[in-house]
């Protein structure tokens, strides 16, 4: 039956219609199920969105983010989360990756504790992305998916033992232009997560597992609530007991960090412990304070052994321990590297430093971006945690004030990492404007939240008074227009070839990346006007 003789609820509707493949996803029910949690949680969106934007205003006047005093006694107080279920109690290695089907096949075959497959950082929101992902999780829900590559003949199918499945929606700032409700765009976390439990809660449930997300880019305690708000509906309305799905917060915006009591508290029925999102966690310390005095140094200086990253993720680590929660590390941008044995060598030990580092300091499992990595992370964790948690590793010793959460890294702005921004910004704006959300880069793995580094620095390295390179040239507008154009000429030349340049719309990702970084006002995110790109 064609999407237009099927009958939706009254006020429901798909300006670009719904793919006939994909129409069972889009169901009447499934479609009514969201429409029910928009029109009950949308204007709470919106409001919290308007917080975001006051608190912006009074970071540029020089306010600093400092812990909240209104809830000194939850951060005081002695509580615990509500236990977690038996196959979220050993985290130690989760893959990532895009709802692709041969990908969700092959992480799910991994070997990895858990697979997060993902509709945000790794995923580019077009239409048929977000209606295929959600067809494809329910196959791997059911336990049908199989896939046959065109190219290779392989065969791809589920193993008897897979990794525990979580999926992580799109954050609030997003709203689905394919779906309105009473002519109003869905929330995208609405959308993402309204189709997936709906689809899937009961099958996960009578699999012995259950529904389980992360929830990315929260900025505050308050929109944990409404995180907590959505679940106890969705459970209510489809007859599941509360506290049955279990989400694990992404603690990935400077703003999170001064409340991360507080989101586990919020969540505290649904909790299923904190992540160090470190890329955006980035990003976002460089977008709250891009009007402020703070200016980092180069991408490549930032990494997870500078103080204010080591008192974010110890911070994070006790905290989570004593709430009973579970700690979880981060993604090595690091994927293995073919035909150069000493360069997927540097990979490999860039891997295992990083997973050995978060084993030792007391985190719970780790992020791998690749199959590939998965017994590596695995082995370190193995060694340092015998037991399938360290959540009894308290942290005592660890104690994290605000200057230090807010303490940037010393070191300059090279020409070579200004050039390296502008070509990873626009080499991920022409993959993700072709549809694919994560892409390897100069042998890492690059997706939105890396993406969005290189364009904010490259922002605030044009607009800020202290955006000068260490051999004293200015960051220009005219100095970016060059470097981009060169950038442009070996992507063409060297790196994709004329062919892929053309079908990945380079054109396009070019004037898009032009306007993030020579505009006046910042762009919130980079998927925002992008979107406007897409179909
Ligand atoms: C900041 C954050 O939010 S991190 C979390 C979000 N980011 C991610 O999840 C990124 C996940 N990783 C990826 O998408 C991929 O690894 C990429 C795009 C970086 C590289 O992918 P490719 O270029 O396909 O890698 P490569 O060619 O080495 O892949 C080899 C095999 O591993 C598979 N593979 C690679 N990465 C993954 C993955 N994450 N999950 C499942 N399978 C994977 C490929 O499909 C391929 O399978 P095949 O041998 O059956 O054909
Ligand atoms: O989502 C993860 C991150 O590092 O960002
Ligand atoms: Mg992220």
């Amino acid at each position: 039956m064609s999407h237009r003789e099927r009958k939706f609820p009254a006020g429901i509707e798909f300006p670009a219609g719904i793919y006939e493949e994909y129409a069972e996803i889009l169901s009447p029910e499934a479609a009514g199920f969201v429409a029910k949690l928009a029109r009950e949680f949308t204007p709470r969106v919106h409001e919290l969105l308007r917080r975001r934007e006051e608190r912006q205003r009074e970071f540029d006047a020089g306010v600093k983010p400092d812990f909240l005093p209104e809830t000194r006694e939850i951060r005081e107080g002695d509580w615990t989360i509500a236990p977690v279920p038996d196959d979220l109690q050993d985290r130690r290695v989760e893959i990532t990756g895009p709802p692709d089907r041969k990908m969700l096949i092959n992480a799910l075959n991994s070997g990895a504790s858990t697979y997060m497959t993902d509709l945000e950082d790794a995923n580019c929101p077009t239409w048929r992305n977000m209606l295929e992902s959600q067809y494809n999780i329910r196959d791997a829900v059911n336990r049908t998916i199989t896939y046959d590559d065109p190219e290779t003949g392989r065969h791809y199918e589920l193993n008897d033992e897979v990794s525990t499945l979580i999926v992580r929606p799109r954050g609030w700032h997003l709203f689905e232009k394919h779906m309105l409700v009473d002519g109003e765009q869905v929330p995208a976390p609405l959308f993402d997560f309204g189709l997936c439990f709906f689809h899937n809660a009961g099958r996960l449930i009578e699999m012995g597992s259950g529904p389980y997300y992360y929830l990315p880019k929260m900025e505050s305690h308050l929109e944990a609530r409404l995180w907590n708000d959505v679940f106890n509906m969705a459970q209510d309305e489809l007859g599941i007991p509360r506290g049955t799905i279990k989400a694990t917060v992404l603690i990935e915006t400077i703003l999170a960090t001064f409340e991360m009591h507080e989101i586990l508290y919020e969540l505290r029925e649904h909790a299923a412990g904190l992540n160090c999102g470190r890329w955006d966690y980035i990003f976002s310390f460089i977008k709250k304070f891009r009007n402020t005095d703070i200016i980092l140094p180069d991408r490549a200086r930032i990494t997870m052994t500078v103080p204010f990253m080591r008192a974010y993720t110890l911070l994070t680590i006790k905290t989570c321990h004593r709430r009973g929660a579970h700690a979880i590390g981060g993604m090595a941008a690091q994927i293995p590297v073919k035909g150069d044995p000493e360069q997927n060598e540097k990979a490999f030990a860039a891997v295992r430093a990083d997973k050995e580092r978060e084993a030792k300091d007391g985190h719970d499992g780790t992020w791998v971006a690749h199959p590939g990595m998965v017994q590596t992370a695995k082995e370190v964790f193995d060694q340092y945690m015998p037991q399938p948690n360290q959540i009894d590793k308290k942290r005592e010793d660890v104690h994290v004030t605000a200057e230090d959460l807010l303490e940037p890294p010393e070191g300059p702005i090279t020409m070579e990492g200004f050039r390296n921004n502008v070509s990873v910004g626009v080499q991920y704006l022409g993959a993700w404007l072709a549809g694919r959300g994560a892409v390897p880069i100069f042998n890492l793995m690059e997706d939105t939240a890396t993406a969005e580094i290189s364009r904010a620095q490259v922002w605030q390295w044009i607009h800020h008074p202290k955006g000068i390179l260490e051999d004293g040239t200015e960051v220009t507008v005219d100095l970016f227009r060059r470097v981009l154009a060169e950038e442009l000429e070996k992507i063409k030349n060297d790196i994709v070839g004329p062919e892929r340049f053309e079908r990945d719309e380079f054109g396009k990702a070019a004037e898009l990346f032009d306007r993030l970084s020579t505009q006046d006002e910042f762009v919130e995110f980079l998927t925002i006007p992008g979107y406007d790109y897409l179909e």
